[in-house]
């Protein structure tokens, strides 16, 4: 089975007004200048799974500049062996809506259908910066296996502002607290079951792969002590470090106190000591074996998005991560300033070139 865009049309989205691209399910290169407007259509892409998008961006940054009031993306989706017409739009800075097949639907609804990952040059020091980077990039793995997991993350996040809020306001009355760490308790298990899960699945699928990318061994830890291993477990920790955390003026345990610890395995290295082509390679890697476990489990490789890797991989390795993304048969989208980056693809993938004209960017 495949997973595809075969149409995309890109309205009113950062440089594009509108770009209409048709699609052979083949991987897509896109090449053209810096500030073209390359990453914008992976970010339009980005948008069809749950949440903010790969670069995080905000309803109004992501409408084109000076004119317009909001922004559509449509496409035609092929999954689960059927086309559907998928939109998603925003108004006026307004909530992102989601329709498929003309009805309205929920942005999982549609993270169901299109499974993206992506893999974006922010990430570049991901192994080296906070840990919130590494939880994001394991959420979103978590993501692509169930989409729910969005939700989750938004109740769990929701419910921990506002107990921050009740902290910081030093609170002491016990009644305010349950509810919410009653919420926090059961969406920030999901979470952690989820994650671990997500781990599970990485270090199958990368023991079974022979990509020539090196591979990672994973470990969810936690910044203190150990995550509570029930929901109930979790709903006394948090009642527990009540006074602490009025202390402390937040919250101190839970999944948003975890962090993902990378080793080279091969050389046991942890991956924050490897060299920067190093650990470019694992996350590749990562993403790799994130496609490879996905199309085991729901019987398609996801949408992949690959912005600025090629450049930043040797020839040996380019060619590698070609050769699995047509293996897979991945609809991977990849960006480039030229089109030498992509010459070990052949006609194994579709072109793109994105230029900047004087509405905007223009894609052939
Ligand atoms: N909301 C917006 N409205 C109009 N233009 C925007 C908006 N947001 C970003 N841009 C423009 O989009 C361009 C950047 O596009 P993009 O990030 O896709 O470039 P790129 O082709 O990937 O370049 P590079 O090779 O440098 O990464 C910039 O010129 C920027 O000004």
């Amino acid at each position: 089975m495949t997973l595809a865009l075969t149409e995309l049309t890109v309205s009113h989205f950062r440089s594009h007004k509108l770009a209409r691209l048709s699609l052979d399910g083949r991987p897509v290169a896109i090449h053209g200048p810096n500030g073209a407007g390359k990453t914008n259509i992976l970010e339009a892409v980005s948008m069809f799974s749950p949440g903010r998008g790969m670069r995080r961006a905000s309803a109004a940054e992501m409408t084109r500049r000076p004119e317009a009031l909001g922004w559509k993306l449509s496409g035609l989706l092929q999954a689960q062996g059927q086309s559907y017409e998928i939109e998603t739009w925003s108004e006026a800075g307004a909530a992102r809506q989601v329709r498929i097949d003309g009805k309205s639907a929920s942005q999982i609804d549609l993270g169901k259908l299109a499974r993206v990952v992506w893999l974006i040059p922010s990430m570049d020091r991901l192994w080296i910066e906070g840990a919130e980077g590494r939880r994001r990039f394991l959420d979103r793995i978590a993501l692509s296996f169930d989409p729910a997991h969005a939700e989750a993350s938004l109740i769990y996040e929701k419910s921990m502002r506002e107990r921050n809020r009740l902290l910081k306001e030093q609170v002491r009355d016990a009644h305010w607290y349950a509810a919410l760490e009653g919420q926090m308790a059961e969406t920030g298990h999901r979470i952690h079951v989820a994650r671990m899960a997500a781990l599970d699945h990485l270090r199958t699928a990368q023991d079974q792969a022979e990509t020539g990318f090196p591979s990672a061994d994973l470990e969810l830890v936690q910044t203190e002590g150990a995550m509570p291993e029930t929901a109930d477990d979790l709903r006394e920790a948090l009642n527990e470090s009540r006074f602490r955390d009025l202390a402390a003026g937040r919250t101190l345990v839970g999944p948003h106190r975890s962090d993902l610890y990378g080793v080279f395995a091969a050389k046991g290295v942890p991956a924050k000591d490897c060299s920067t082509g190093e650990q470019k390679a694992l996350l590749v890697s990562l993403i790799l074996s994130n496609a490879r476990a996905l199309a085991g489990m729901i019987g398609a490789p996801p949408i992949v998005l690959l912005d600025e890797v090629a450049a930043h991989l040797d020839a040996g390795r380019r060619a590698a991560l070609y050769d699995e993304i047509c293996a897979l048969g991945a609809q991977a989208w990849m960006t480039g300033t030229g089109p030498e980056l992509f010459s070990e693809l052949g006609d194994r993938a579709q072109t793109l070139v994105v230029t900047e004209g004087d509405e905007g960017s223009v894609v052939d």
